[in-house]
């Protein structure tokens, strides 16, 4: 059942009570309830995946307009300023929706390498999370659907790598112009820039077609592919939505430690609070950011942090909301000819007839442009292994994992303010194996108070150098030969850096100006076999206490060196079968 309001739930005890209807949360109620006997609550802070505006959500080519700030999907979070980017405040997207941020992400599909995961098994402790073991988990969650416009897509992917689960995955629904220039430049500098047919085979590394969780010309997320298909024939899932858990209540004691079985929720700041109590576990699936601020208000923390609010603490866990991990992404845009067919014309909105004929065919059939997801390619590359950012040790996980992407748009892209006609490509760069740790801390002990959040962009010299070396790498790509004649100029704002004689320093300049966060917040709840370390154990089990499990982003010790989300659902995918298991469900 669907529920608005805690008054509406009929039951006050579940045997389990998830926490976010995200991406790892609708994974796990979906799994759990596969069993008629196994009753859970799920309780989600935002609203319906349906009804108004959300053709946002579910058209491809409107993805970035998905997580805008002051929309009903968003959380509409910041940063703190930035001091490496000359202290601005960052917008700092959040899924305030079913599907979480697979609702409003946009929609890239990697996994990350072998050595990601293997890394992870030997942090946690736990040989589950290898490449190998995961496998099974990722093929568990996705399928491959066929490109939209039915071309013949056989040297696009390896259907080998795929799996039958429900989400959907696929490359873009139409072709582009781009996409031979970029196919030609791999076979042209393949040292620098090799193909790679399935970049989600375990090897990372490689220009690859761009994979997107989209099928049938929409957003594929975790509330269309896991809740839709269960919420109203399962009689024992609930989701409860536009309810906000507020903090996890010590019920007692079990092998001397604090017990967590009860959780209280509210609607609002001064709405009165309801709990509910979960026989089995609670499952904390709010995500990086929420998952954090509920054990701190809940007294799991740093126990002096939390005095200073007020809170009374419950269990020490001072790397609670520690350890935040993300990406930093910088655009660069290209001047093409003005009469190439790029998505410019709809996205920039200089041609609202060309927009509202790609709206309809979309909407009458489900094909065209608006199931592009934007990329055509990505790629992901490591800095040579005698380059001087590695001297002082490798921050990646070994040598199938990357340090820096780069993917090519098609269109206008980035931070800079779009212009309102023109024809463009863009090239994306991002530091996929940052060092830099951020936070996420509590400002108030009021649950409606936004966190204060601080990805700490840039913190080390290293994570500037890749950037760097990311930006030369992309330079050497659009400078090949089969972009002569099309690449025309790059826009006035990039003309420094792409001259032949920029020095470091121009390109810094213009990285402190336009990078951004890529959303790919982690590692706030972090996962650790040592004791004395880390918020959860190697199965998620919150440590120091009983009845609490996080599955989620933020149990991510390191970022996977590529797009996260697929390695979330395969965390929960993983989580789900440990927690049948245990109760033998
Ligand atoms: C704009 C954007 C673009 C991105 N692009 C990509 C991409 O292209 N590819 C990729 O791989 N990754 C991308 N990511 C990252 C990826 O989407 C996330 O890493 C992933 O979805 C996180 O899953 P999760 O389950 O940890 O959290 P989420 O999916 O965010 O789920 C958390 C859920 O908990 C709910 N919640 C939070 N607090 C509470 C509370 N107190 N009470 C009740 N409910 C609560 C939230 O509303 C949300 O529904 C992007 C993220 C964003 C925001």
């Amino acid at each position: 059942l669907l529920l608005t309001d805690p008054s509406q739930v009929q039951n006050t005890t579940y045997d389990f009570i998830v926490v976010g209807a995200g991406t790892a949360g609708n994974v796990i109620a979906a799994r759990l309830t596969e069993n008629p006997s196994t009753r859970v609550l799920v309780i989600e802070a935002g609203g319906s995946n349906t009804g108004p505006n959300s053709q946002n959500i579910q058209v491809p080519l409107f993805a970035p307009q998905a997580s805008l700030p002051n929309t009903r999907f968003d959380w509409n979070y910041t940063t703190i300023p930035q001091k490496a980017l000359n202290n601005q405040v960052l917008a700092y997207a959040r899924g305030f929706v079913l599907g979480g941020s697979s609702s409003t992400n946009l929609m890239t599909w990697t996994r990350g390498s072998r050595d990601d995961f293997d890394r992870f098994a030997q942090v946690i402790g736990d040989s589950s999370y290898s490449w190998d073991n995961m496998v099974q988990f990722f093929k568990k969650s996705e399928q491959w659907v066929h490109p939209r416009d039915g071309r013949n897509d056989s040297d696009e992917f390896n259907p080998a790598v795929h799996g039958n689960g429900p989400v959907l995955i696929t490359t873009e629904g139409v072709t582009s112009v781009i996409d031979d220039r970029v196919l030609a430049t791999t076979q042209q500098l393949p040292a620098e820039f090799p193909f790679n047919l399935d970049s989600n085979s375990g090897d990372l590394l490689g220009v690859a077609w761009l994979q997107s969780s989209m099928g049938g010309g929409s957003r594929s997320s975790s509330a269309t592919a896991y809740l839709a298909p269960v919420l109203n024939s399962r009689q024992n899932l609930d989701v409860l939505i536009q309810t906000r858990a507020t903090k996890l209540i010590q019920s007692g004691s079990s092998q001397g430690l604090p017990q967590f079985n009860t959780l209280e929720v509210g609607q609002t700041s001064s709405s009165k609070r309801f709990t509910f109590t979960a026989r089995k576990e609670i499952i904390l699936s709010a995500g990086a950011v929420g998952t954090p601020q509920i054990l701190m208000l809940s007294g799991i923390g740093n126990p002096s942090d939390l005095a200073k609010l007020g809170i009374n603490s419950t269990v020490s866990l001072p790397d609670v909301g520690k350890n935040l991990i993300d990406q930093p992404i910088v655009s660069a845009q290209y001047i093409v000819p003005n009469d190439t067919a790029t998505l410019d014309p709809i996205t920039l909105g200089e041609d609202p007839n060309a927009a509202a004929a790609a709206l309809s065919q979309w909407n009458a059939n489900k094909t065209g442009p608006l199931t592009s997801a934007g990329s055509s390619h990505i790629g992901f590359f490591r800095l040579p292994n005698n380059s001087t950012l590695l001297q002082n040790g490798d921050p990646s996980a070994g040598p199938s994992s990357s340090h820096y992407e780069l993917a090519w748009q098609p269109e206008w892209a980035g931070a800079q303010t779009p212009p309102t006609s023109g024809r463009y490509v863009s090239n994306i760069h991002v530091v996929t194996t940052p060092t830099s740790r951020g936070s996420i801390t509590l400002n108030s002990s009021n649950p409606f108070t936004a966190p204060i959040i601080d990805p700490n962009f840039f913190a080390t010299d290293y994570d500037l150098g890749v950037m760097v070396a990311a930006i030369r790498s992309a330079l050497r790509f659009i400078k090949a030969k089969p972009w002569n004649g099309f690449v025309l100029a790059p826009v006035p704002g990039f003309a420094t850096v792409f001259a032949d004689n920029s020095s470091d320093a121009d390109v810094v300049t213009y990285i402190r100006q336009f990078t951004r966060s890529i959303h790919h917040t982690a590692g706030t709840a972090a996962a650790n076999k040592e004791q004395g370390s880390g918020v959860v154990d190697a199965n998620l089990l919150l440590k120091n206490a009983t009845g609490v499990r996080i599955v989620d982003a933020s149990v991510f010790p390191f970022l996977p060196s590529a797009h996260p989300i697929a390695g979330v659902y395969g965390f929960a995918e993983l989580l789900a079968q440990k927690i049948k298991t245990a109760y033998n469900i």
